[in-house]
């Protein structure tokens, strides 16, 4: 068995999860501890400036502007989320290390998908192997690069008695879904997840996050915004498929004229809503859910995606002994194994590559 950290900073930009693990990259023998680097605001800002400008990249290698600040940034926070996480949990031997780092632009279409941090850098400063640019390969060959975390939501499924097909979904600041059904994976993004949520009441309150959806849960739904948006050709197309964090800045999310509260649960229902808009392009209508993520930890979400997804039971996956926050780092653990391993990481139908394909790179001290 390998021992293997794995780290995530994700669309949210909320900070850096950190996770061990014990696998061979297929079976998870052991679940280790699990840490967290929160971003400041001022390295949140740092990361949208790194946002704005990589939306205008065409070379995946170039790092103009403030690329080149954002990825030393990301690099050396990731290194001091692993330090502390060995320090605080006075752990010494680690295999390898999964870092996905930051994504800032990403468009399969063009076969572009970027992940600033430097792994050889992160490498040398940790004395650790580092397994990172998990995405590239896939995007390179056709598929969509994303999500990458089904093989591990499959794995982790294994350990569920729950009735199948079952659904694995994670709502970060965009969504993913899983469908597990015994054989391989189906899996595509679903649409927004927090993102929109989070840009509405930072905008309009000053504030990250609608804190366990209190706002969300005074308010009132406008169906025929949410409908609108729903009416965006990404809600037809069939699975694989993925999506940029800023994919939907079209859909005029400021609301002008909504109050916080209704502005927070028609967002919120939008996340339910085109979550419950993936079912028909599932192979069959799963029977139970379990969210992960953090949209996990907000109760009038939950509500939402209950009954929109009714009959099927939704549960969070802090319900069934999982980590809704650390699954995503968790999974990259696994993944660096499998990148170590040489093990597929993507498969055609939950990227759309042409069969199943390893990525990563390793880079060594
Ligand atoms: N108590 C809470 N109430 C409401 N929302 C919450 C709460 N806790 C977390 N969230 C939401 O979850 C977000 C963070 O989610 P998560 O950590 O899964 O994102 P991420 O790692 O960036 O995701 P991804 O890579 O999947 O896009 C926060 O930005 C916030 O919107
Ligand atoms: C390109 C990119 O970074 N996509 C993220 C994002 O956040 C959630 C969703 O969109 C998912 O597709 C993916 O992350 C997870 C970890 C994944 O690849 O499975």
């Amino acid at each position: 068995m390998v021992r293997a950290i794995g780290l995530m900073s994700g669309t949210s930009l909320d900070g850096v999860d950190v996770a061990l693990i014990e696998t061979d990259g297929e079976r998870i023998a052991a679940f280790g501890p699990v840490g967290y680097r929160p971003y400041s605001e001022s390295e949140r800002d740092l990361l949208r400036a790194a946002l704005a400008e990589g939306a205008k990249l065409n070379d995946r290698w170039a790092r103009p502007g403030v690329l080149k600040e954002a990825e030393a940034f990301v690099t050396a926070a990731h290194a001091e989320a692993v330090e502390t996480f060995l320090r605080d949990n006075s752990i010494a031997d680690v295999d390898i290390v999964g870092f996905h780092g930051q994504t800032v632009i990403h468009r399969p279409e063009l076969r572009l998908t970027v992940q600033i941090g430097d792994g050889p850098a992160l490498a040398r400063r940790l004395k650790l192997p580092v397994a990172y640019d998990f995405r590239a390969a896939d995007v390179a060959a056709g598929g969509q690069g994303a999500p990458l975390v089904p093989i591990f939501h499959q794995a982790l499924a294994r350990g569920l008695s729950h009735a199948h097909p079952m659904a694995v979904l994670n709502v970060g600041g965009v969504a993913n879904v899983t469908w597990v059904d015994g054989g391989d994976p189906v899996a595509c993004d679903t649409g927004p997840g927090n993102a929109l949520i989070d840009d509405f009441m930072r905008a309009r309150t000053g504030l990250p996050l609608d804190r366990d959806g209190d706002q969300a849960s005074r308010g009132r739904v406008d169906e025929t915004f949410v409908a609108r948006v729903l009416d965006h050709p990404f809600f037809d197309q069939h699975c694989p498929k993925s999506l940029d964090r800023n994919a939907f800045a079209f859909a005029n999310i400021d609301l002008p004229g909504f109050t916080v509260a209704d502005g927070a649960a028609t967002l919120s229902a939008l996340t339910a809503a085109s979550v419950a808009r993936v079912v028909p392009h599932l192979p069959a209508t799963p029977k139970s859910w379990i969210v992960c993520g953090g949209g996990a930890h907000n109760p009038t979400l939950m509500r939402m995606l209950t009954e929109r997804l009714a009959p099927a039971t939704v549960e969070t996956a802090n319900a069934v002994g999982w980590s809704a926050d650390s699954i995503e780092a968790q999974a990259f653990a696994y993944l660096a194994v499998r990148t170590l391993n040489d093990l597929p990481i993507t498969f055609p139908k939950t990227t759309g590559a042409p069969q199943p394909m390893s990525g990563g790179v390793v880079a060594r001290p």
